[in-house]
């Protein structure tokens, strides 16, 4: 355990190296006392509960396509637990039964009569569309190129149009890096106990479609003894991070926070992450629109109020600030240079607050500690350079975040906050309606908001990260593919409604 300064309730759910799995799994039965056996029934029940519950659960023909280890050994379990009068259950074998791990062999003689079994070479490679297929050939288990028959079945499963479901991984996903090779597309991928690293990286988007994470009973303090520093932030994280308000709290207490950004044309910026703020409970927003006349600046909401003293900011009266959203870049050196100066308590800097730091890389080194900044991924990459791919680009934010000891919040699908202790945590909430113009300006501004309400910043960039991708699932519940960044703001309320933080 390399975190020695949280409490494990602290602490989320750790994201394990496959190659820690065995480990950890070797650990989970000895202190549990269970076997390997009855841990592969649990992952196949789970598998098979989560699957009973979904629309397609009537489809009357199933494949279930299994390879010779373990992962095989799950989709035989999850073969017998599918069987009964209405459905017609086929096994397709990739490998010999003897040459199969002692755990497959076991459930192999477990499949009742009525499940139909054949070996891929005598398989005629027939599926209607009308079936669901499930992908067992292989797991966390993979270690080398796909040989001839895997990826001839591979490549023609892919070409099909049946419900595809992946247990543990698509088979041919590595766990932990970006995939190169030939990998089964699924429509649904069931993972066991964590999400495998490599189903959060974006390159893998098409293939792993729907991720749902199973618990199969291993507790989290064991996965914890083998957790290096990442971790997935989920729903039942959050209200620890909270802070709570009472009777006799004023004004001050939810905080009064600056944003500063919105030149001419882009004005709309700081308007959205103010309305943010306000709607994720700050006392006070002033914007700072960078516009010759800001008192001329009509602020979206009337409680929106408008900051255009000349003069400076006097960052003392504020309990947050926030750089950024809208700015654009005709921005004068000794001016910015100026701004990081005078401020001395962490800051959120956002889109043009970060482009100018890639523009004047000598001022990073003048980030309040802990200050949060929040790159989408162009923006990333002109502060620090191209990566190759998701897994290099994660290190250099959590290089990034060390080194100059602030937050990095990398936004995306599952997006990454990199913390300057090293920790890399992974958010689960959010969806793809949320890549849609204004939506960065809104996370700002929340990001702000629970700052000024004094949350550290850590739980500051924890809370804002997963309510606002929370706020982009209930909006586009009814909003879908038309949802806009307002959309967004008007559902923080019932997030917190959800989570019982009140
Ligand atoms: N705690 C859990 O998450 C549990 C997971 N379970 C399942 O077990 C697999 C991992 O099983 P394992 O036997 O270690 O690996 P695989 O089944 O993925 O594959 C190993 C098998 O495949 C051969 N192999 C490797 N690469 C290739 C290839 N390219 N082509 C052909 N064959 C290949 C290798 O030699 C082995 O023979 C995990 O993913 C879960 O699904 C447990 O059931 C419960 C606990
Ligand atoms: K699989």
């Amino acid at each position: 355990m390399i975190y020695k300064n949280l409490l494990l309730t602290e602490m989320m759910l750790p994201i394990i190296a496959g190659d820690d799995v065995k480990k950890l799994d070797d650990f989970h039965m000895q202190s549990e006392g269970i076997s390997s056996v009855q841990l592969m029934e649990r992952a196949g029940k789970s598998f098979v509960a989560w699957y009973e519950d979904q629309s397609f659960s009537s489809v009357i023909k199933i494949y279930v396509f299994v390879g010779s280890g373990n992962n095989g050994g799950d989709g035989l379990v999850i073969a017998r637990l599918l069987q009964n009068d209405q459905r017609a259950i086929h096994v397709v074998c990739m490998e010999p039964i003897e040459n199969c791990s002692e755990d497959f062999i076991f459930n192999f003689s477990r499949l009742p009569d009525s499940v139909e079994v054949v070996q891929y070479t005598d398989w005629p490679k027939e599926i209607k569309d009308d079936s669901v297929i499930v992908d067992a050939v292989l797991g966390v288990g993979v270690n080398r190129p796909l040989n001839k028959n895997y990826a001839e079945l591979i490549s023609f499963l892919n070409t099909l149009s049946a419900i595809k479901l992946a247990v543990d991984l698509p088979s041919g996903l590595p766990a932990d890096h970006t995939s190169v090779g030939l990998v089964f597309q699924a429509d649904f991928t069931l993972t066991f106990q964590f999400p495998k690293l490599s189903l959060l990286f974006p390159e893998h988007a098409e293939i792993i479609g729907k991720l749902v994470v199973l618990d199969i009973g291993i507790s989290e303090s064991s996965i914890h003894r083998f957790s290096q520093n990442r971790f997935y932030l989920r729903e039942i994280d959050i209200k620890k991070h909270h802070k709570y308000f009472h009777r006799f709290s004023h004004k001050g207490d939810f905080g009064k926070v600056l944003l500063i950004g919105g030149a001419l044309g882009k004005t709309g910026a700081i308007n959205l992450a103010g309305h943010a703020a306000l709607r994720t409970g700050s006392g006070l927003v002033l914007l700072a629109p960078q516009i010759p006349d800001p008192y001329k600046f009509r602020p979206i909401v009337p409680e929106l109020m408008v900051f255009g003293e000349k003069g400076g900011f006097c960052f003392e009266e504020f309990d947050s600030v926030a750089i950024g959203p809208g700015m654009g870049l005709d921005v004068n050196f000794s001016w910015f240079r100026g701004l990081l100066d005078q401020v001395n308590l962490p800051i959120v800097l956002d889109a043009d607050g970060i482009n100018l730091l890639s523009k004047f890389p000598e001022l990073i080194d003048q980030l309040p500690v802990n200050s949060i900044l929040t790159p989408h991924f162009k923006e990333f990459e002109r502060l620090v350079g191209k990566s190759s791919d998701h897994l290099e680009r994660i290190q250099r934010a959590t290089d990034f975040a060390t080194k100059y000891n602030i937050i990095l919040i990398l936004k995306g699908a599952h997006t990454l906050i990199a913390m300057p202790d090293g920790r890399q945590i992974f958010n689960s909430s959010g969806n793809q309606y949320m890549a849609t113009a204004g939506s960065g300006d809104v996370l700002t501004g929340m990001i702000a908001s629970f700052l000024g309400q004094k949350y550290s910043p850590e739980n500051a960039a924890i809370c804002g990260v997963f309510h606002h991708g929370m706020a982009g699932e209930i909006a586009s519940q009814s909003k879908y593919r038309g949802m806009i960044a307002s959309d967004i703001i008007n559902a923080i309320p019932e997030t917190f409604v959800q989570l019982e933080v009140l």
